[in-house]
């Protein structure tokens, strides 16, 4: 059973077309991280598999049932970007509320609570909540009635580090009790090491989609050596010009070292020969983070996506 497939999913609203062709799947016990530009179509990805809106081609498919029909929705847990409660209410009276609304058994309440950090605090107005206890207080209720697809959008807006730490960490441990999760955010420093694949979505598109080595393969990025001169700078660039043959490596210095941007294909070949040429006393191997593949998909045209135009 998979969480969710989009299969060749479009979507328009009125004459914009915002998602074009979109193949995308999660598997239970998988993070999947959704990035993209403001107005790269996350958003509605998401309000298209909790059912809140149709298609306009192709199929959605979730936890293999229709999205939106309700014995599938209480299996879905959501928080969405901009979290709102009535402020008079105590987190505990909310919480009891969605509880109720869910389904859900309302003993899980005090000790959802808890697990996000706010058991001092369940019984004080929201009103009283930090920005950041308002945003725990909607990751409990995504987590009520324990869903087997969580979908989480900029889950972390509001959290300090640690608390950001604890969100992962909690994310972690329902992933590995077989929790499909979604998570959707600009912040990617951080999250790389939490998440197992990543969807890059540009304009209504993948542009890709992958674990990060799979992302790195795709984006066939260079990769950064720096490289610690074992006789000084001129003689190991001698050596790198003779090991790579003229093929226009990126050489820059820096404190004493060079660093040197190779294609990951002629990467080994490189080493090896520097090695062999005795010039190299240290070497470091800096591979693209999530963050420069992200970077790297979304284009140079990344900064004329953000006003969200189409
Ligand atoms: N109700 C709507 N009516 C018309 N267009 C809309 C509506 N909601 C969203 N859009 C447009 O659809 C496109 C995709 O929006 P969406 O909210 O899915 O993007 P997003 O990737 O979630 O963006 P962000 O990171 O800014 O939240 C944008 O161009 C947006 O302007």
């Amino acid at each position: 059973m998979s969480c969710f497939r989009l299969e060749n999913v479009s979507y328009r609203y009125d004459k914009a077309l915002v998602l074009n062709g979109v193949d995308l799947r999660l598997e239970p016990g998988e993070i999947l991280g959704l990035f993209g530009h403001n107005g790269a179509g996350k958003t509605t990805s998401i309000k298209l598999i909790l059912g809140l809106m149709t298609p306009t081609q192709g199929r959605v498919s979730v936890l293999d049932g229709e999205a939106g029909n309700s014995h599938i929705s209480q299996h879905i847990g959501y928080l969405p970007e901009n979290v709102m409660f009535y402020p008079q209410l105590t987190g505990r009276e909310i919480l009891n509320h969605f509880a109720r609304l869910k389904g859900a058994p309302l003993s899980q309440v005090p000790q959802l609570l808890e697990q996000v950090g706010l058991g001092d605090a369940m019984n004080a107005r929201v009103k009283t909540y930090s920005k950041g206890m308002r945003q725990r207080l909607g990751l409990a209720q995504a987590l009520l009635g324990k869903p087997k697809l969580l979908m989480l959008d900029e889950p972390t807006v509001g959290l300090d580090p640690v608390a950001t730490a604890d969100l992962y960490r909690l994310l972690r441990r329902l992933r590995n009790e077989g929790t499909g999760i979604v998570l959707c955010s600009h912040v990617l420093p951080g999250v790389e090491p939490y998440i197992d694949r990543a969807a890059i979505l540009t304009d209504g598109a993948v542009k890709a989609v992958g674990d990060l080595a799979s992302l790195r393969r795709q984006a066939n990025m260079p990769v950064t050596l720096s490289i610690e001169p074992a006789n000084g700078t001129s003689a190991l660039e001698k050596a790198i010009a003779g090991a790579s043959a003229g093929s226009g490596l990126i050489i820059k210095k820096d404190d004493g070292r060079l660093q040197v941007d190779v294609r990951p294909s002629e990467k080994m070949a490189l080493i090896q020969s520097l090695l062999n040429s005795g010039e190299v006393q240290d070497l470091g191997i800096y591979q693209p983070t999530l963050e420069d593949v992200y970077v790297h998909f979304i284009g140079a045209g990344g900064l004329a996506h953000r006003g969200g135009g189409q």
